[in-house]
């Protein structure tokens, strides 16, 4: 649905050059939701803003819905626009408009009858919940209300893809927990791709189908949230699941294992391998709905007095990583 080939952006002024955007690839899947994670000026919202040109890439290309958008004209590119909607951190609300106002702006643009447009906006404001609150002004909702209107004034040229500038970023964690879940909800219920850019991982591990994690303009990590998991060295899977450093233990195999689902591998080894198996550590928690854990495990003896028992992890869990 949403494909960037090698997109660079760099910002030139007299301080010197800030290359925000040094050379990324990505795909995201039609009707995934896919999370851009990074840290502080890492270049998130240059790649965002890259996606509906909003910034232009000095290099590379972006698709999106089979569209190579820095073909089109200025107005095929504002129909495109229309096309791709977007929310933001601070909601970009006009304060003179109602909410009814606000998700009326884009319907305006687009020329809807005022007819029309009045009962698309009591949809809009139905679907994301507010329905009873299209008289008020910005200043008279809730941050969690804003982000419900800004939201609805994205979906109202009925766009495919929904770009989200850590749209729950200026939320309490209650909120941001009802925003995730409406976006999710959006997302299983329209078929609505979704790119968003967070610095929370809390965000990916609500809501991401895919993930990935920007350092420095470059994307250092890429995939489905659950085939990152499966590889020891994946930074999204130690930074879900902080164990710490493993201790140094005499005579004793120290292993980490990734699980996804419910699983019965520990009693499975200790049955089959007649091992005491003691649990040293562990996190566990719900990923985009599905439940995986890693637990640090400890087997009486040597690596290789316990060979047979890390084979058998090997072919049970989805990653295992032996301390020396
Ligand atoms: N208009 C601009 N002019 C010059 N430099 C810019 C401009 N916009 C961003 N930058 C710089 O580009 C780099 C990436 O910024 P960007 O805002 O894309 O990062 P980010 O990951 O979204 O961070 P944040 O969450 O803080 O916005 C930063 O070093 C920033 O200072």
């Amino acid at each position: 649905m949403i494909r960037i080939d090698g997109v660079r952006r760099t910002y030139r002024s007299r301080g010197g050059d800030v290359e925000a955007v040094a050379g990324v690839d990505l795909t995201v899947r039609a009707g995934e939701i896919y999370g851009v994670l990074g840290r502080s000026g890492a270049g998130k919202s240059t790649l965002l803003r890259c996606v509906n040109l909003l910034e232009r890439p000095d290099a590379g290309t972006v698709t999106v819905d089979g569209v190579d958008l820095s073909t089109l004209r200025e107005a095929d590119l504002r129909a495109a626009r229309q096309r791709i909607g977007m929310i933001h951190q601070h909601f970009a609300l006009l304060s003179s408009r109602t909410a009814a106002g606000n998700v009326a702006f884009p319907l305006e643009v687009m020329g809807v009858p005022r007819r029309q447009r009045a009962a698309r906006v009591a949809e809009l404001l139905d679907l994301v919940g507010l329905g009873d609150r299209a008289d008020a002004y910005p200043a008279q909702l809730s941050g969690g209300q804003k982000q419900r209107v800004g939201i609805a004034r994205a979906l109202a040229g009925e766009p495919k893809v929904l770009l989200s500038d850590e749209a729950t970023s200026a939320l309490d964690p209650e909120t941001t927990g009802s925003i995730l879940t409406l976006l999710r909800d959006l997302n299983q219920r329209l078929g609505l791709t979704i790119l968003l850019i967070t610095h929370e991982m809390e965000v990916v591990k609500r809501i991401c189908d895919s993930v990935a994690i920007m350092t420095d303009g470059r994307i250092t990590e890429a995939g489905p949230v659950h085939e990152l998991l499966a590889k020891p060295d994946s930074a999204l899977a130690r930074g879900i699941f902080r164990l710490g450093p493993p201790p140094a233990l005499d005579d004793t195999t120290v292993v980490d294992v990734t699980v996804v689902g419910d699983d019965t591998l520990i009693s499975d080894l200790a049955r089959t391998h007649d091992v005491d198996v003691r649990i040293l550590d562990g996190a566990v928690e719900t990923l985009a709905g599905g439940r995986a854990g890693r637990l640090r495990l400890a087997l009486p003896g040597t690596a290789a007095a316990n060979a047979a028992a890390l084979d058998h992890l090997r072919a049970a869990a989805v990653a295992v990583e032996v301390h020396p």
